[in-house]
């Protein structure tokens, strides 16, 4: 990790809604440095979404701004790659032939049709997927899709790599494998990654920061709890690890305690029970 490759300074955004404008979010500052891994957390409706898509480009600040390598982020680019829960995969073209649109769009003019060819078929490789190379998604699993959509972002080499809840559609081992695969992806390639989920146990298990939103409307930054579990790590060994569990619980009562969401009622029966790992909506 280097220098600071992304900075939020003061960002806010107002939407214009029927009953006037909407704050979602406000006052949000973060510095991302070069290879950095950092989780976005926070309830429902609070505002991730709209930071993440702030830094893609695809929504602008009214309040402040986000800048990469000093210059302002105004719209979508190629070093800002997305991928969303639902892979967004074009549905008649097959995995290499996805991949390939975007390597063309990025790489037309600086690489020969022998080296796109190479490149692709690293970028399937790197996610595991040679083998369903000529597939098309309905003919692949949901994991198996996510991961095109991960190789897909890879193959645009994005300085960053922003996820939105990227195994949140997932059943919880193909999550897992999906979780280890990205970590193995990221030891190797050292990618900056911005990441929304709502699942504490990923996040503490795939960060290096753990940015924690307080709840809308006017959402800001709440917490931002550093994770320096050494790396590699293992999910096995983490189970073992009080360092883990302290890191865990520390997201928990900032979810739960903190800033808790949880109607009256719902506390009741929360305060008897173990609190849940993941932020579901009924939190
Ligand atoms: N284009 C828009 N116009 C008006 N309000 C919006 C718009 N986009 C988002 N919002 C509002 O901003 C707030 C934050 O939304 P956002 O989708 O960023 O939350 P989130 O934390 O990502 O939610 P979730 O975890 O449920 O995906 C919500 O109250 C949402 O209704």
């Amino acid at each position: 990790m280097e220098h600071t490759l992304l900075e939020l300074s003061q960002v806010g955004i107002e939407f214009p809604t029927e009953n006037g404008p909407f704050c979602a979010v406000q006052d949000i500052n973060l510095k991302v440095k070069k290879g950095e891994f950092i989780s976005l957390i926070g309830h429902s409706g609070c505002g991730k979404s709209t930071v993440l898509n702030m830094v893609a480009g695809l929504n602008r600040a009214t309040r402040g701004g986000v800048v990469m390598h000093g210059k302002e982020v105004t719209e979508p680019g190629p070093e800002r790659a997305v991928v969303f829960q639902n892979h967004s995969l074009l549905p008649w073209l097959t995995a290499y032939q996805n991949i390939e649109l975007a390597v063309k769009t990025v790489f037309k003019s600086t690489m020969s049709k022998g080296e796109m060819k190479e490149w692709i078929h690293h970028n399937l490789n790197l996610v595991h997927m040679t083998h369903a190379a000529d597939k098309r998604p309905s003919e692949i699993s949901g994991g198996m899709k996510q991961r095109v959509g991960i190789a897909r972002a890879l193959a645009m080499k994005p300085e960053i790599l922003l996820m939105d809840e990227p195994f949140g559609a997932l059943d919880a081992l193909t999550r897992a494998h999906l979780q280890d695969s990205v970590m193995e992806i990221q030891e190797q390639l050292n990618n900056t990654i911005i990441m929304i989920t709502h699942d504490v146990d990923e996040a503490v298990l795939l960060s290096d920061r753990i940015v924690m939103m307080t709840n809308g409307p006017a959402a800001t930054i709440g917490e931002i709890l550093t994770v320096d579990l050494p790396r590699p790590r293992n999910r096995i060994a983490m189970a073992e690890s009080t360092d883990y569990y302290q890191l865990r619980s520390q997201v928990l009562s900032f979810l739960y305690e903190k800033h808790s969401k949880i109607e009256p009622l719902k506390k009741e029966r929360h305060k008897s029970n173990r609190p849940e790992a993941v932020v579901s909506e009924a939190s």
